[in-house]
């Protein structure tokens, strides 16, 4: 069962985004100051247009018109070179803001808490990287300033029509009760439309990555119709919200459409019956009739922009839920573990709303002791891993490292004290060095080596440009227990107190298995380190074996004291030796 992550309240949305614009403030004045500057010079020419129709109308000298027309010529080209200024700024801004964005919601996204991020399903955090952030970005870098760029300009060009007769700019008001209208029937219900739009196509991109991911299990099981019913059914909903949207859109836009020739028509009707009661000159007339259409052009864009924003916000609300998780997770812990002991205080546990798979566990494990976990599949070995690491936390009861509870310490200091070494390791697309340093950012080239050469990694030496060789993806594709022993380097690196290898050597052939567990023993030396069994042989090495069966602690012992008490571990050695020689 999937949770989805939660979307930002309105206000907190508002907030991130006051906080992002702050980051560049300066160069988002600037920007403000340019477009000002421009929408001003903009105003000039039909202003200067007025004066040459009354010039005109007065019988003026040529001389005079030429230079209003040299004037209006100068302006428009002053006009058109801020109005470049301006658009370059605001598009440079936009870029930094909106990489700032991406880089934040890379930040949170791996500050995530491993079983909220498993909770959310690949669906939900792919569409918030691949839809929602994108979204997001063009919001900033492209709607946000544009917006910005059309209120600016109406307002200069509507202060410029009350310059010239405040009755004239008085008719852009016929425009308002019409948009007024459109605006608030539309806004009232496209916030809800578009992220109900935005969760629909999370929901059919979870159901398509789920039907790729199992295709084999669906193929297996006969599930192939089954999961073209989920598929549809997914496809049918986002269908409904797009169409909803669209519909909103085609109302609102019918509004607009009309409320924008009211204004300009007024102007020429009234303004001819004050022109011919002497009320006004024609050229008052004619600059205030230019600029009612000319205001009605950023007037009208952003309203057209409602939308664009309407959109781009939700995804911003998308994209800030991911920051509400990790605030909600926030740890209490106020001291730090003083050293590696592990402690188990009546634990139990169960995965969603199943039944519990853990049943009151109590023990202690002693900082620097060496604990096997060994038990039948299925019993909750890899369940006790995940509480001690600190992905789960348990439904009752605590777990306790050095004193402090595992769930109440902040997910960094927790990965400092306490590391999850499984089968599952990832190799970025990166440099081996880079690949490294994940676990200790500062290290040295000659600690890394030291690394390397600890867990085995004979072939790094072999390799063409050193740390500096390109892993991953398409570059140098590593075998897994390569893999393996980059993921057991960075353990050495990270250096935490506690250990927890959940098979972590099983992707090694047996000889390798064993060189990489005698090399790590030593690198193991003075941590706790519970190592869950799954070849006995490693079970025998350690201080204490801990045999788990459905749940419950069955036997807790060191190998000598199990296999004399003859109980459930001297059966599982006895099958183990007999089968393995
Ligand atoms: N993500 C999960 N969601 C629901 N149930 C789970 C999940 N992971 C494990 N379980 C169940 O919890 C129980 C304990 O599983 P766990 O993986 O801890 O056992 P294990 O002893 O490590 O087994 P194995 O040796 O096969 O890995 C099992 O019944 C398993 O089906």
């Amino acid at each position: 069962m999937t949770t989805e992550l939660p979307v930002a309240e309105p206000e907190r949305v508002r907030r991130a985004f006051v906080a992002l614009l702050l980051t560049e403030r300066t160069r988002v004045a600037v920007a403000i100051a340019l477009r000002v500057a421009a929408a001003s010079a903009a105003t000039a020419a039909p202003l200067l247009m007025g004066r040459m129709i009354d010039s005109l109308s007065a019988g003026q000298s040529i001389a005079d018109i030429d230079m209003l027309a040299l004037a209006m010529a100068a302006a428009i080209a002053l006009a058109v070179a801020l109005t470049w200024a301006a658009s370059y700024t605001a598009n440079r801004v936009g870029e930094r803001l909106s990489a700032h964005l991406r880089e934040r919601f890379v930040e949170r996204v791996l500050q995530l808490p491993l079983h909220t991020a498993e909770q959310a399903g690949s669906g939900d955090l792919m569409t918030r990287t691949s839809v929602d952030v994108p979204q997001t970005g063009n919001l900033i870098r492209d709607a946000l300033p544009r917006a910005a760029v059309a209120i600016l300009t109406a307002l200069v060009y509507v202060g410029a029509m009350v310059w010239v007769n405040a009755l004239l700019a008085a008719c852009m008001l016929l425009a308002v009760p019409l948009i007024a209208v459109g605006a608030r029937w539309y806004l009232k219900r496209a916030r809800a439309g578009y992220l109900t739009q935005a969760r629909a196509e999370s929901r059919s991109g979870e159901a398509l990555a789920a039907t790729a991911d199992g295709a084999r299990t669906a193929e297996l099981h006969r599930l192939e119709a089954e999961r073209v019913r989920i598929g549809d059914t997914t496809i049918a909903a986002h269908w409904t919200a797009n169409k909803y949207t669209l519909y909103l859109r085609s109302m609102y836009f019918l509004t607009l459409e009309s409320s924008y020739v009211l204004p300009a028509s007024a102007v020429l009707v009234i303004g001819g019956a004050m022109y011919f009661n002497g009320m006004v000159s024609l050229g008052e007339v004619a600059a205030c009739a230019v600029l009612s259409r000319q205001v009605m052009t950023p007037l009208n864009f952003l309203l057209m922009m409602v939308e664009w924003l309407q959109r781009g916000f939700a995804s911003f609300a998308r994209v800030e839920g991911v920051a509400a998780v990790a605030t909600e997770d926030e740890a209490t812990a106020t001291a730090s573990p003083t050293d590696g002991t592990v402690e188990l205080r009546g634990v139990t546990f169960a995965y969603s709303t199943g039944p519990d798979v853990l049943h009151g566990i109590d023990l202690l494990i002693p900082a620097g002791e060496r604990l096997a976990v060994v038990g039948p599949s299925g019993a909750g070995k890899s369940t006790i891993a995940r509480l001690v690491s600190g992905i789960d936390s348990p439904r009752e009861g605590r777990v306790v490292i050095g004193g402090v509870d595992v769930s109440a310490l902040p997910l960094d200091e927790r990965r400092g004290h306490v590391t999850l070494v499984t089968q599952e390791h990832h190799v970025f697309t990166a440099t081996l060095r880079d690949n490294l340093t994940l676990a200790k950012p500062e290290a040295e080239d000659a600690e890394l080596q030291q690394a390397l050469a600890t867990v085995g990694a004979l072939w790094a030496g072999d390799l063409p440009a050193g740390l500096d060789t390109e892993l991953g993806g398409t570059a140098k594709e590593l075998d897994p227990a390569a893999a393996q022993q980059i993921a057991l380097a960075r353990l050495i690196l990270a250096d935490p107190d506690v250990v927890i290898l959940d098979e972590a050597t099983a992707m090694l052939d047996p000889r390798a298995a064993r060189d990489t567990e005698r090399a790590l023993a030593a690198v193991l030396k003075g941590r706790t380190v519970i190592g869950i069994a799954h070849r006995l042989h490693t079970a025998h090495d350690a201080d204490r074996i801990l045999v788990i069966e459905d749940g419950r602690l069955a036997e807790l012992g060191s190998h000598h004291e199990l296999l004399t008490a003859n109980g459930p571990y001297a059966r599982l050695w006895r099958t183990w030796h007999g089968t393995a020689g």
